[in-house]
């Protein structure tokens, strides 16, 4: 007796190819079949050449044979690792299905409120009735997790069309998909740039995002490798950049504009968030202090040509509200619901006047291949 290879093909179906979306046999990675009495034989190829990676593959495919085709098949598998070709300077960046527009949220400097930013912009974006996902990139700290309160779920897998896709875990309407909920948070793990890139490309592509009309991407703070290999890597429709006013802050972001602004780069920059603006007591709520200087942002985009999205003031309960897992943009009717629902219309704004001659579904293609100014 010898086994069809048809029924082969669809057991390999059932498999998805890593970092793709697609079934290995659609993705092409699926070479040959021989058959031969007990015996299966399967060449497959495979972009990333690391054992592991290459051992994986294996299994899955000796498992899915004798879920499907018969348990006591003798399956071997020859695995081939080939590198993908790249273009140096302009890779072809992949649309992601369902996904209308894709915001970087990037900072210079570290601890500027990055993650507060995008938590808070998420929030406001859901309560305009947008359908809004998180993805938490920040491979040093990753902490939208926790500024969601949900740092102990861990995202289920789901089987859509056949084939097994990571869900995102949904608190307070967003969906949300964070390196966090795979690393010990007592463990200091050091993604590396191909690494975390190939995360981040499986947090996207393997993912069940479902409809979004916006997935934030929270960028680790800098300007180094993994930067651009995330950026890279996905279709970002533009980036808002996130400072305090303090010069040290605003030097560095002046880089990460920059960063975008790289002809291999090329995101339309949207903007500029200054957070941390001044510092206002609760009890005299009409005092403002400016503790890092004031009008840095401000002054910073009106040099640069880009937008001042708006400003968010040092208030202690914008930290209380991120340790606890409850952003204050959740809050009704307060200055802070409308200082995040005004820097959010703002970013809306510029995101529309970039695609004013656009038509919508072509977004993502458009902005980020015909190299837009960033006024
Ligand atoms: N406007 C603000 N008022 C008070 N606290 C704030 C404000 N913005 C951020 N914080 C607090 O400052 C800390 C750092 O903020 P956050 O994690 O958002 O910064 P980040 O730029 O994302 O940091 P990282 O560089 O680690 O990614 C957090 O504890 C946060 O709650």
């Amino acid at each position: 007796m010898t086994y069809s290879k048809k029924d082969i093909t669809k057991a390999l179906e059932t498999i998805t190819a890593p970092g793709e979306g697609k079934s290995l046999v659609e993705s092409g990675a699926v070479k040959n079949i021989v058959t031969f009495e007990k015996e299966i034989i399967v060449d497959v190829t495979i972009s990333n050449p690391t054992l592991q990676a290459k051992k994986k593959i294996e299994v899955e495919i000796i498992k899915a044979i004798h879920e499907h085709v018969d348990q006591k098949a003798d399956v071997k598998v020859n695995v081939t690792a080939v590198a993908p070709p790249v273009s140096p300077l302009k890779p072809e960046k992949p649309k992601v299905p369902g996904i209308q527009n894709i915001i970087a949220i990037a900072s210079g400097k570290g601890g500027v409120g990055k993650s507060t930013i995008t938590a808070n912009m998420a929030v406001s974006l859901q309560k305009m009735g947008f359908k809004v996902g998180i993805l938490d990139a920040d491979v040093y700290g990753p902490s939208i997790h926790l500024m969601f309160d949900v740092a102990t779920a861990r995202p289920l897998s789901v089987e859509i069309d056949g084939r097994s896709k990571m869900q995102p875990v949904e608190s307070y309407g967003v969906k949300i998909l964070s390196l966090g909920f795979f690393t010990d948070a007592n463990q200091a793990v050091i993604w590396r740039g191909a690494m975390a890139s190939k995360a981040l490309n499986q947090m996207i592509f393997d993912a069940h995002w479902g409809e979004l009309d916006f997935l934030l991407i929270d960028l680790p703070p800098g300007t180094g490798d993994i930067h651009l290999s995330i950026v890279q890597a996905v279709p970002v429709t533009g980036a808002v950049i996130v400072s305090t006013p303090q010069n040290i802050a605003l030097a560095d972001a002046k880089k990460g504009v920059a960063m975008f602004q790289q002809e291999n780069i090329n995101v339309p920059v949207l903007g500029i968030v200054e957070n941390m603006s001044y510092f206002t007591p609760a009890e005299l709520p009409e005092n403002k202090y400016y503790i890092f200087g004031k009008d840095g942002a401000k002054n910073l985009a009106e040099d640069i040509e880009t937008s001042f999205l708006g400003e968010v003031p040092l208030v202690q309960s914008i930290r209380e509200a991120g340790d606890v897992g409850h952003p204050v943009a959740l809050q009704e009717n307060t200055p802070l619901e409308n200082a995040f629902s005004t820097i959010t219309k703002n970013t809306l704004s510029q995101l529309v006047k970039r695609n004013k001659d656009l038509p919508p579904t072509e977004i993502v293609r458009i902005t980020t291949m015909s190299g837009c100014s960033t006024n």
